[in-house]
């Protein structure tokens, strides 16, 4: 597929920073995991096309954190910082104090790497985000949270969400139709964490 496909134009068009974006959109129509109320914390979010969205949704201020830098979004609080350092989740915490948020309701990450087009290894990478980002889901979300993780399937999908479902009510695979069809791209959903 041409990489300057209908959703990158219509991205484009309506003024998002990411083709991205149209993915959360879907996800959030199937699975409604962001409310009018939602402290959302989003992981992987330069150069914030899910932000974008996010923002139509919770009327919260919005912690996010990618690697890279991020221009300004309204209402977005930006933490430049890695995913996988263990001090990442004590400047999320101090942020979170300094604004006033006492609990995340929502983690919705979209953090990946650059790919390599080799399966395996951009499995593997995902795996390891996707590992850390849950791992601070336990520490961060209220009752009834929820979290969206991208993977790129493969040998470790299935172990995965076999480890961490057992601390959310509903747990499902989906493949936004934004998502290209020849990647291996996934997004995991976990609701109602028990
Ligand atoms: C697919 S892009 C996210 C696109 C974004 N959701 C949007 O809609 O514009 C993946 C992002 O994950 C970030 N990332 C990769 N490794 C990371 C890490 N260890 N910690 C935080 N962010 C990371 C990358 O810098 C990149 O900006």
């Amino acid at each position: 597929m041409n990489r300057k496909d209908k959703y990158y134009i219509k991205a484009k068009k309506d003024n998002l920073r990411s083709r991205a974006a149209f993915k959360l959109m879907e996800i959030q129509e199937k699975f409604n995991v962001i409310s009018e109320n939602s402290n959302v914390l989003e992981i992987g979010a330069s150069p914030g096309g899910w932000t974008q969205v996010i923002r139509t949704i919770t009327g919260r201020p919005v912690i996010s954190v990618d690697i890279n830098r991020m221009k300004p979004i309204d209402g977005v609080i930006f933490i430049q910082g890695d995913i996988k350092n263990p001090d990442i989740i004590n400047i999320i915490q101090k942020t979170m104090e300094g604004e006033g948020i006492e609990k995340i309701d929502v983690i919705l990450s979209d953090a990946m790497v650059k790919t390599s087009g080799i399966g395996e290894r951009d499995h593997y990478e995902s795996y390891l985000l996707g590992t850390a980002v849950m791992e601070m889901a336990l520490k961060l979300l209220s009752p009834h949270g929820n979290v969206v993780i991208k993977q790129f399937q493969g040998d470790e999908t299935g172990n995965f969400i076999n480890k961490w479902k057992q601390y959310y009510s509903f747990n499902k695979i989906t493949k936004p139709r934004a998502s290209r069809s020849e990647s291996r791209e996934i997004y995991i959903v976990f609701k109602d964490r028990i």
